[in-house]
């Protein structure tokens, strides 16, 4: 396994005895992987296994690596992975900065005038003070995406992160991400229902489907 990879190696996530999803991919550092599928097929779940908050009603076999070394032994909150989930929670008691200065190490210097830099390349400049909770749903879902990617997390998870944007914002953001993700050098799996989102991620896409054949299979 190469550095800094992430690797999904035959996860498959069940409910009882059926299989709903099942990846076997490595993802390398400054890349971004995209997985496309039908609605309910599971892709939300895959990344909540990846990230080891698979809800109780379902299992998971197979394992994920990061950098050689098994994430999947570990719990969720010693995985640092940045994960931006379908319906981003941000904390209503901090406002814009706060919310994204939350995942910052506690060492680094500069915070405040790194969240300002930051929330300047997303279009929110002057934004950093206000409550989360009067922003639109675009706006917060771009403060999540900050929230996300400045956490200096080992790789990353984004599920539909571009959903709740309108298509000028949804372009300019979708180039801010996945230029971060790139300078970063960090892996990513991205979800979406988007060919557009896929196409300008310019990495692997892995299209999951159905099968009567796999439904009952052991995986
Ligand atoms: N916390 C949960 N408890 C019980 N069932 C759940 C839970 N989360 C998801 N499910 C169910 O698991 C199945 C897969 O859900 P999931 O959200 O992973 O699908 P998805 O492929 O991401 O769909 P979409 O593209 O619509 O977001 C669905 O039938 C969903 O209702």
């Amino acid at each position: 396994m190469k550095n800094k990879t992430l690797t999904l190696d035959a996860l498959c996530v069940r409910k009882g005895k059926q299989s709903l999803i099942s990846v076997d991919t490595e993802v390398a550092p400054g890349t971004i992987t995209t997985i496309m599928g039908p609605s309910g097929i599971g892709k939300s779940l895959l990344l909540a296994a990846i990230a080891g908050v698979l809800p109780e009603a379902f299992t998971y076999s197979g394992a994920v690596y990061y950098d050689g070394a098994e994430l999947t032994s570990l719990p969720a909150h010693k995985r640092q992975l940045g994960i931006l989930f379908q319906d981003p929670l941000l904390f209503e008691h901090m406002n814009v900065v706060q919310n994204i200065m939350f995942g910052m190490s506690k060492n680094e210097s500069s915070k405040l005038s790194r969240t300002n830099a930051l929330l300047d390349e997303v279009g929110l400049k002057g934004y950093g003070q206000k409550a989360v909770q009067a922003l639109s749903g675009g706006q917060q879902a771009r403060v999540a995406l900050l929230r996300t990617l400045a956490s200096s997390p080992r790789a990353v998870l984004l599920d539909e992160p571009f959903s709740k944007l309108d298509m000028q914002t949804r372009q300019q953001t979708r180039r801010w991400v996945f230029d971060t993700i790139r300078h970063q050098g960090v892996p990513c799996i991205m979800v979406t229902h988007d060919k557009a989102d896929a196409h300008d991620a310019q990495g692997r896409v892995i299209t999951v489907a159905h099968s009567e054949k796999e439904k009952d299979q052991q995986c």
